[in-house]
């Protein structure tokens, strides 16, 4: 069964030091089976937001609801996939492919799948090679197939192909935004990439840094697979760059502003005394 994601009202502080929260008033709907991408700086909360989808973190006010129930904690239903795959170095592919399904204690019943998956990832020749003898992007689809096996609802992206080559990224961005569509599994991806947010996503969502905002958002009426050579494809992705542009300059204007206001308040302060 595929999830909606409601996130509600989040405001998080890391610590009660901070003077401004590092996630804002977070509102957002992320639908099921579609794959959402959240843009933005570097330090504007994505994958603390990622986190809290995960189970991982709590926000200090609000809260993520999945299928209608509070997110609490982490679950098999909804998995993460990260930059770095995270795969056990002594075991081969199939053994870390299974992981999951060991873990729940369904590996008997459900070997089947693993096969499928690594075949369905192209590793059908890798199968009981050790996990060192294959290359990034060839760990990185390990790590699907094993985010894949448990069937989660949802399936968390947290910059999952900004260490591959750009060969192998395109190609693993096009095979997970179909795995997406073809199994109705609810995807969200933290991404910097603009191409990458046009090539996967239904919706992107762009956010803001200090104090992390919801600041925009575009849908990407593209049918699957894409292709980037196409002028839409380019307008898309034009749009999407120049609405961030936008969106940055403003926000420097903001603190440059801020900090401007600091100086006079500390020079007024020192002719006063
Ligand atoms: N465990 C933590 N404790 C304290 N502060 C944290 C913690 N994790 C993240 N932060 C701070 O929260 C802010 C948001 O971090 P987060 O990693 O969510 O941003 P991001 O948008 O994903 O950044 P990037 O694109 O660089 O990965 C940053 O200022 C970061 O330093």
């Amino acid at each position: 069964m595929s999830s909606n994601i409601w996130i509600s009202d989040i405001t998080h502080y890391y610590n009660k030091k901070q003077t401004s929260p590092t996630l804002d008033d977070i509102n957002l709907t992320i639908p099921q089976g579609q794959l959402t991408a959240l843009i933005g700086r570097s330090g504007c909360g994505k994958s603390t937001l990622l986190q809290m989808i995960a189970g991982l973190l709590i926000p200090t006010e609000g809260a993520v609801r999945i299928s209608g129930h509070t997110v609490t904690k982490p679950s098999a239903k909804w998995n993460m996939m990260f930059q770095k795959p995270s795969l056990y170095p002594w075991m081969t592919v199939r053994e870390n492919a299974a992981l999951g399904l060991v873990f729940a204690g369904t590996y008997k019943q459900k070997k089947e799948r693993v096969e499928e998956l690594l075949d369905m990832v192209g590793l059908a020749d890798h199968k009981d090679k050790n996990v060192q003898q294959l290359s990034g992007g060839q760990q990185q689809r390990v790590a699907l197939a094993r985010s894949l096996a448990t069937e989660p609802d949802v399936l968390l992206l947290d910059e999952p192909f900004s260490a591959l080559d750009a060969f192998t990224r395109s190609a693993l961005q096009t095979e997970v935004a179909q795995i997406c569509h073809d199994y109705g599994i609810t995807m969200v991806l933290v991404t910097h990439d603009i191409e990458e947010a046009v090539a996967m996503a239904d919706n992107v969502v762009i956010m803001n840094h200090n104090p992390g905002r919801i600041v925009g958002s575009m849908e990407v009426p593209l049918a699957y697979p894409r292709d980037r050579g196409t002028e839409e494809f380019g307008e898309l992705k034009d749009y999407l760059f120049a609405e961030f542009e936008k969106i940055d300059q403003a926000k420097q204007a903001e603190l440059a502003a801020l900090e401007a206001q600091k100086d006079i308040q500390q020079t007024q302060q020192a002719l006063a005394s």
